[in-house]
């Protein structure tokens, strides 16, 4: 039998975020296109490099981009918004990161998560425009590699279907043309590649995972069987992941010669179709047994038992030892980490040694040996040192866990009896505006932090700076005319680092970052041990700011499943229990804060829906238990405290029921990008409790006009009642620059003003 050593794909990031320094001078005009496509070049190199040198046999190629996947494609099949077209003779990189930035009066395109992750994809928009192929960047991937290093990769391609289960401007008439355009070209991008030399080209389809309708089946049959007539000479591999694939009986039998399966997520339901269904001769079988979502090493000796388990089951001549999914998702090496304890060190596999697992499976599998001596023991030892390490059990955490009984998930009183209440207590105006949280983080924030995290000043110093920020920007909220006040958060560098450095039970990397959308990043904590609160978080911050204006100063926290998502979590617990463990800390924090005399808390769940289940039919267990952590955070308030949450990054149409369980008196909601599908959901399903839909997209430093934000308003307030209408951005502002930032508020703030004035329409 025939056995490979491969990944799905691996992070372009690069160790140090090599990639994303380059991008961002190209944008401020610090590197010229030339230079900039020669960074990238270098930097491509380097990572195929890099996997040869870790042992790879098969090395991934096209998994590489310039700022997300799915935007390479729409471009590459010149399915680009008519909008663009009002710029001036664009270059092609012009267009591209238009569509992904915005530029001048044309908005970027929407943005939304890559499936249950913390990754964000640019959603590509038919309009009907003709498709046709502008180059082939997947088959220049393919030659650079080959030329430059010898090295005949395989060429990976987000796969036709998945492409338009995730684009958006199509109904059930429109889809099947999209369809027919994309076939020539996907058959043409194939061709190219089989006559360039590749061998194999791995196409992803992770949405055949999902629950699929019989009519939904038949036209991946349809694709695949066209495609296959269009190159029947091409080797392709459909690769799943983040769960089994649907209808495995049918799906696996797809007329191409491998299916890439994940038997991490999906493990046990794609053992069960294996049993049940066997696996199609003559077809390879790519095997993700190498967790691409988690960071922890794995255990060596279970992944060859369940690799024997599919081997016999598949009968397939041809394996590949595989990641579950692409490796993007975990950091690039704990190699560069020194500040954490060496249990957790010892416990850790981020991409790259996630590659050396994938080689020594691969060559127990062939060999029947082990390329490292002892390396089974040490995996086990390295588990069983983190299992017994006294951070994994906390006494206090488990009694109160255990204490909890249903009226600690449940305010006292009904949102009906509370907004009458709330609303004599806060005399808030029509229409209140608020913002969502933070502030620019400006240079000088950054620099101050860095220096303070370099021990160049003192805590008392950073701590005063932060004061000073504060105390501006309460001023400047004062100026604009804002009706709910925040400090701005300037002593977080992220929301959900910030709590995580003051719980217990978590730890730090240094160099650990992911990419989280185009060249952001984010750097997740690591929660390695039951969690507790030990002291304030937030209060001082808040509370200083409170004491600087007549106005409510909203307390700010990031809420127990946000904390849980955006982190890279302990997998000897159930992540439920971890929930409430967060649930409860932050419960002492909400308390503490109110004790200061903050009267409207908001506690952000913008990862709420990230967190759910790809199939419908397990949505409901998650959810139960996480709007039930959010709600043990916040029931425990007085009647006229104000709960606030808000969302973001992420479809809300199907999720207007979650939203309402978790009881919070106010939601802000980013809907800038997708707000007329927004207020069509709202229409069929209307939400009681109050809510403000984002009047504009912060991702754009694009002021918008007062004309543009009254029009979103307006549409609004046809389906939310006056007195549950809030007015508020989308997100917070921590990315953008000052100047923008208090234009569009301002105008944010008159065309609230303008709404006082009109008569209520409903
Ligand atoms: C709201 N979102 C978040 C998500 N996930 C999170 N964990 N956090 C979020 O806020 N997911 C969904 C959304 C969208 N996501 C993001 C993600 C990332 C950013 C962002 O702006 N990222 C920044 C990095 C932020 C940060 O932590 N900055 C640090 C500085 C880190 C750094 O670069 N240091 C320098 C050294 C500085 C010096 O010495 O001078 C370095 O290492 O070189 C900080 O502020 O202190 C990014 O730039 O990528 C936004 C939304
Ligand atoms: N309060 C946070 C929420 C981001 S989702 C902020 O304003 O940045
Ligand atoms: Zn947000």
């Amino acid at each position: 039998m025939n056995v490979t050593s491969t990944v799905v794909g691996y992070p372009y990031i690069g160790a140090k975020r090599e990639w994303k320094r380059t991008l961002e001078k190209f944008w401020k005009n610090e590197i010229t296109e030339e230079q900039f496509e020669a960074e990238l070049k270098n930097l491509r190199i380097n990572r195929l490099k890099h996997q040869k040198d870790l042992g790879l046999q098969f090395i991934t190629v096209g998994d590489f981009t310039k700022y997300d996947r799915m935007l390479d494609l729409a471009t590459m099949f010149n399915l680009i918004p008519k909008r663009y077209e009002a710029l001036e003779n664009p270059t092609a990189n012009e267009t591209y990161y238009a569509m992904a930035r915005g530029a001048k009066d044309a908005v970027a395109c929407e943005m939304t998560k890559w499936y249950n992750t913390n990754y964000h994809y640019i959603v590509p928009e038919y309009e009907g425009q003709s498709l046709t192929l502008n180059g082939n960047y997947i088959l220049d991937q393919f030659l650079e590699a080959k030329n430059e290093l010898g090295i005949i990769g395989k060429p990976t391609i987000i796969g036709p279907y998945t492409f338009v289960d995730l684009a958006k401007g199509y109904d059930e008439k429109t889809r099947a043309a999209f369809f027919l355009q994309l076939i020539p070209l996907y058959s043409q991008i194939i061709k190219e590649l089989v006559t360039a030399g590749a061998d194999w080209i791995q196409v992803e389809e992770p949405s055949l995972t999902k629950s699929l309708a019989e009519e939904e089946i038949l036209i991946v049959e349809e694709l695949y069987k066209q495609i296959n007539e269009a190159v029947p000479e091409a080797k392709i591999l459909v690769q799943t992941y983040f769960e089994a694939l649907t209808s495995f009986e049918r799906l696996s039998r797809l007329p191409v010669a491998g299916i890439g399966l994940d038997f991490v997520h999906g493990g046990k339901e794609n053992i069960k179709a294996l049993q049940n269904y066997g696996f199609p001769q003559n077809k390879t079988l790519s095997l993700g047994i190498i967790n691409g979502r988690d960071i922890w090493s794995a255990n060596l000796a279970e992944a060859i038992s369940t690799i024997n388990a599919v081997k016999q089951l598949s009968n397939a001549e041809e394996i590949w030892i595989s990641s579950s999914c692409n490796l993007q998702h975990v950091p690039v090496s704990k190699k560069m980490e020194e500040n954490l304890p060496q249990e957790l060190y010892d416990h850790l596999a981020f991409a790259d040694e996630k590659i050396r697992e994938i080689a020594e499976i691969t060559y127990y599998i062939e060999k029947g040996a082990w390329l490292k001596e002892g390396v089974v023991a040490d995996s086990l030892k390295a588990i069983e040192a983190l299992a017994i390490h006294p951070i994994r059990k906390n006494k206090v955490v488990d009694d109160a866990l255990k204490l909890l009984t249903a009226k600690d998930f449940a305010r006292s009183v009904p949102f009906s009896e509370r907004q009458q209440i709330q609303k004599e207590a806060l005399q808030l105006p029509d229409y209140p505006t608020t913002t969502i949280g933070s502030f620019p983080q400006s240079q000088l924030v950054k620099k101050t932090r860095a220096a303070w995290r370099k021990n160049e000043i003192s805590d008392e110093q950073y701590a005063q700076f932060v004061k000073e920020e504060t105390a501006r920007w309460i001023q400047i909220q004062e100026d604009i005319g804002l009706d709910v006040l925040v400090h701005g958060e300037f002593e977080r560098t992220d929301m959900v680092e910030y709590f995580g450095e003051h719980l217990t039970g978590f730890a730090f990397t240094d160099f650990a970052w992911v990419v989280s959308y185009g060249s952001r990043c984010v750097k997740p904590p690591i929660i390695y041990g039951d969690v507790e609160w030990t002291h304030e978080m937030t209060v001082k911050e808040v509370a200083e700011a409170q004491q600087l204006t007549n106005k409510y100063v909203k307390g700010m926290l990031t809420g127990p499943i946000t904390i849980l998502n955006w982190s890279f979590v302990r997998n000897d617990i159930p992540r439920q229990e971890v929930a409430y463990q967060i649930g409860l800390a932050l419960r002492k924090e909400v308390a503490a804060l109110e004790a200061a005399g903050i009267k409207i808390i908001q506690v952000d769940e913008p990862a709420l829906r990230e967190g759910l289940p790809l199939r419908k039919e397990n949505w409901n267990e998650y959810l139960t238990w996480a709007v039930d952590a959010f709600k043990l955070a916040t029931s425990s308030v007085a009647t006229d405290t104000q709960i606030h949450t808000h969302m973001c990054y992420c479809e809300f149409n199907d999720f207007i029921d979650p939203i309402r369980a978790l009881d919070a008196d106010v939601i802000s909601l980013e809907t800038s990008r997708s707000h007329g599908e927004l207020i069509h959901s709202l229409k069929a399903n209307p939400y009681e409790l109050g809510i403000g839909l984002g009047v504009y997209d912060i991702h754009s430093p694009r002021v918008p006009t007062i004309e543009e934000i009254s029009h979103i308003l307006n549409e609004s307030l046809a389906v939310i009642p006056k007195e549950q209408f809030w007015v508020n951005p989308d997100c917070g502002l921590k990315t953008r620059q000052e100047p923008e930032t208090v234009a569009s508020l301002k105008n944010m703030v008159q065309a609230a003003h303008k709404l006082r004035q009109q008569p209520a329409t409903i």
